[in-house]
């Protein structure tokens, strides 16, 4: 998939003379527009719930169109910036996996740092501990 969206990009800026505009801080300008222009179309709702009960077709196409255009910019800033992105993203999500463990953290939305504290809280010394290899 992402192989496929980087192509046609490169195809689609290359065919228009468009690499000199297409530089990681345009880029990077042009994703947050996207993403603002996504959050244009929840802004002032109620909560929405998965799926999107009671919106209407015309809204849901635009949520797709917005997502797509999210990212496709994402994909061809991180080919500008010489970055893997399907690797970055298996990289992170393991890390992910370690830093929330499933036996740890279900059914809560902490942040980690919040379990940390959390764990020194009952045992300080593990504070006093961690404290050390910064010194
Ligand atoms: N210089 C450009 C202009 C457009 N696009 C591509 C990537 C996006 O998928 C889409 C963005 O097009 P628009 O800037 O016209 O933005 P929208 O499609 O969101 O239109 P609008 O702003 O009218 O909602 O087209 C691009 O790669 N480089």
């Amino acid at each position: 998939m992402e192989e496929i969206v980087r192509r046609r990009q490169t195809e689609f800026t290359a065919e228009r003379d468009w690499e000199r505009f297409h530089k990681p801080r345009s880029l990077l300008l042009a994703l947050v527009g996207e993403v603002g222009e996504l959050a244009e179309l929840f802004q002032w709702k109620e909560e929405v719930l998965p799926g999107l009960p009671g919106w209407r077709p015309q809204e849901r196409a635009r949520v797709a169109d917005e997502l797509a255009d999210v990212l496709i910019y994402l994909t061809e800033l991180a080919a500008v910036c010489h970055v893997d992105l399907p690797r970055a993203v298996l990289t992170k999500m393991a890390q992910n996996a370690c830093k929330y463990p499933a036996e740890k953290v279900r059914g809560s939305s902490k942040k980690y740092n919040e379990y940390t504290e959390e764990q020194n809280a009952q045992d300080p010394k593990l504070e006093t501990q961690q404290e050390v290899p910064g010194e």
